[in-house]
Order: structure tokens, then C-alpha cells, then sequence
């Protein structure tokens, strides 16, 4: 194999994303949904004999040393393999908006390289790579929506209806280390513990990684503090996005994020004026709410045309979209699994 062109890497949107502890080493323990969705960069890999490794921005530039790059290194010094490779990216997904781009193609960059390298590695041997790279890349190299906790190294796949959400991203991005580090993060009062519950239907997804902290079933449902059974059907869904009142979930990093970007504050007013909720992704800047899923072509146009105008009235450096979750990761099963 000489190249591979047109890889995906979808961005995620965090449902909710709960708190619940600190590592010794300042690393924030959390519980939340993520979601896959189709704002998606793709990226294309020609494989180079000298060893070399290049990437080339078809649009936005980025970082030199950027998530792809970090990873094709890693990968390649790990396994000694003496090829490179050139990496076309076409970047889409917005940077520093909690949409987990970086990760993403960090993520799609270790699948398609072991595939070109002739590696053939199984997923459990990539995932500790993935960690090293960010905590939201082993989502990515999940391949299913996940309830996740750690520090997003532990897994349970999950089965979501298909969902539909208005996504806005402010001009403003933010670092996600100053979101965690800042004192108005919200620690221990009121944590919600969520337990999940394995699926018992034939529908769940079966994931056969078989490392430690893998499950190997899905979830159906989730229980808040062993209590509140939510399932993760529409109804269940509706209830973790409901206002803040009377929703269960929420995210812990909105309330710093609003403190230090008074866009996240703006882009949550128009989300929520618009369509009834809204709730900040990952350590923002962008937000989502979510809609109702068009029945035909016609509802579709004015979903686009509500976004559209909004937009219209803002700055050309903010940017949205209506977003549909995935079924799944389109690069699902391009690692080995473990015999
Ligand atoms: C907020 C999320 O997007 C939720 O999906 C992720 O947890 C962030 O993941 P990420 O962007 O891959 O983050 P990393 O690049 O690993 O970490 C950036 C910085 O954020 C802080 N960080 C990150 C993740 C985490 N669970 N706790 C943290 O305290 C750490 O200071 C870290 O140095
Ligand atoms: N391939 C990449 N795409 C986007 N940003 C990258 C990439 N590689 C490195 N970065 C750097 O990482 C920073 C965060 O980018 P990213 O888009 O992953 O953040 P994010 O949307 O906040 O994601 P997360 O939810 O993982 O925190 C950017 O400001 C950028 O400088």
C-alpha cells in the first residue's frame, strides 16, 4: 500500500461531562457522554521510504508540530518502522472549541499508519499511544459513542438514537488547561456518580479491545448516583439536555468557560433562544443544543436557514452548523482486535 486519501476524523460533542475527581498528577477524573458527529476534517497519507515525516494545510494552517505529526512520530518510534509519510490535512472542525479536532486527527493519523506501515497493531496496542497523545484521543480510536471516565482512557461503548444539534463555535477559542485550572471549577460539591449498566438486548454493540480498561459491552443505561435509572433512548437523552433546572447532566467546565469568554455566554443565549437548550462541548468554546431531527428536506432547509441567519448577524470568525450524530466512527475495525 502506497497512500491512503480521504480518511475521516469526526469531531465530538460531550453530552454532559461531570467532574468527579483530581489525579495526583493535576488530571481531572471525569464522567460524560461523547458523542461522534459529522463535522469531520479528512486527512490523505502517501507513504515516503526515506524515513521522512511532512504535513501540508489544503486549508486553515496549523500548529508545525501539530496532534498529526505528534502521533506519526510516536507511532513510528515505537515501532521502529523505517518508512514516513506526507499528510495532507483539510482541516474543518474548529480549533479550541471542545469539539476534539486535534485528538481526532491524532487519533485517524495512528489507524491509517498502521495500515500503510504494514503494522497491523490491535487497537488495545494503540490505545495507550492515543493516551500519551491526549486525553481524547482513545475515544476517537474507540469507534462507538462512550460513556467515558478516567480521564478518558475508560471506555464503555454505547448505542444513542440518531440525534440531531445546532453546533456554534464563538471566534474566541479557549485552552483547555486554563478551563481546568481555574479556581471557579466546580470540585466535589454535588457530584453526580454514574453508573452504567451493561446492555442486556442483542442490538449492543460488541467491542472485543481487550485492554484493562475495556469493556467489552455497551451500555443501555445510566444510573445517577445508583438512583434516577436514565436510558439512553430519546426520552433518556432529553432528560441529560433538559434546562439546568431539571436536567440531570451538566458540563462543570461551562461555569469557568463563561467567566473567562464572554462568548460562550453569547453563543449559549442564542442557542438557547433558538431551540429551547443549549450546554457547552469539552472545555468550550463552541456549545450545541439540540433539535429536533428533521422528517424531511424541507424541515432540513429551515434548521440550515435558522443557523444561517443567526450567523449572519455575527462576526465572520464564529461558525456553525447543524450536526447529525454518527452510527459510528467511520474508521470502526480498521485496527486488529486481539486475539
Ligand atoms: C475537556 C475534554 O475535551 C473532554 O472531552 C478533554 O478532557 C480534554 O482533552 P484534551 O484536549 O485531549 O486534553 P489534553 O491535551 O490531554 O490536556 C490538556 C490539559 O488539560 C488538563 N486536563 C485535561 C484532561 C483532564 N481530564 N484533566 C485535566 O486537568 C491538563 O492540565 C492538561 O495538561
Ligand atoms: N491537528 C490539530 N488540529 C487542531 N488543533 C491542533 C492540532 N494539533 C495541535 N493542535 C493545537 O491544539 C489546540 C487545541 O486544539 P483542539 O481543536 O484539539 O482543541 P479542542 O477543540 O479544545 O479539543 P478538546 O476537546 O480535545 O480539548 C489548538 O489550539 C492547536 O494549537
Amino acid at each position: 500500500m502506497q497512500a491512503i486519501y480521504d480518511v475521516p476524523a469526526p469531531a465530538k460533542l460531550n453530552l454532559f461531562l461531570h467532574v468527579v475527581g483530581k489525579r495526583p498528577d493535576g488530571y481531572h477524573l471525569l464522567q460524560s457522554i461523547f458523542t461522534l458527529i459529522d463535522w469531520a476534517d479528512t486527512l490523505h497519507f502517501e507513504r515516503r521510504s526515506d524515513g521522512h515525516l511532512l504535513r501540508h494545510d489544503l486549508g486553515a494552517s496549523l500548529p508545525p508540530d501539530d496532534l498529526c505529526l505528534r502521533a506519526a512520530r510516536l507511532l513510528q518510534a515505537q515501532s521502529g518502522c523505517t518508512y514516513g509519510v506526507d499528510i495532507q490535512i483539510e482541516k474543518r472542525i474548529p480549533a479550541g472549541a471542545g469539539m476534539g479536532g486535534g485528538s481526532s486527527d491524532a487519533a485517524s493519523t495512528l489507524l491509517a499508519l498502521n495500515r500503510l506501515w504494514g503494522l497491523n497493531w490491535p487497537l488495545a496496542t494503540l490505545m495507550p499511544l492515543g493516551l500519551k497523545l491526549g486525553a481524547d484521543v482513545p475515544f476517537f480510536l474507540g469507534g462507538s459513542h462512550a460513556f467515558v471516565e478516567g480521564i478518558g482512557e475508560i471506555l464503555h461503548p454505547i448505542e444513542l438514537p440518531p440525534l440531531t444539534f445546532a453546533v456554534l463555535k464563538p471566534s474566541q477559542s479557549i485552552s483547555t488547561q486554563e478551563i481546568f485550572s481555574s479556581p471557579l471549577l466546580a470540585r466535589s460539591k454535588n457530584v453526580a456518580i454514574v453508573a452504567g449498566f451493561p446492555a442486556n438486548n442483542s442490538s449492543a454493540e460488541k467491542t472485543s479491545e481487550s485492554s484493562e480498561n475495556h469493556q467489552t459491552v455497551g451500555l443501555n443505561h445510566l444510573a445517577v448516583n445508583h438512583e434516577e435509572l436514565i436510558s439512553l433512548d430519546n426520552e433518556g437523552i432529553a432528560k441529560l439536555l433538559g434546562d439546568s433546572t431539571r436536567s440531570f447532566g451538566r458540563n462543570d467546565l461551562q461555569k469557568p468557560a463563561e467567566a473567562n469568554c464572554a462568548e460562550v455566554v453569547q453563543a449559549l443565549h442564542i442557542l438557547e433562544s433558538e431551540f429551547g437548550n443549549s450546554r457547552m462541548t469539552g472545555s468550550g468554546s463552541a456549545v450545541f443544543a439540540r433539535v429536533k431531527t428533521p422528517a424531511n428536506e424541507q424541515e432540513e432547509n429551515l434548521l440550515n436557514q435558522k443557523i444561517f441567519s443567526r450567523l449572519q448577524g455575527l462576526p465572520a470568525d464564529w461558525s456553525g452548523r447543524i450536526c447529525r450524530s454518527l452510527d459510528r466512527h467511520p474508521l470502526q475495525g480498521w485496527a486488529a482486535d486481539e486475539k
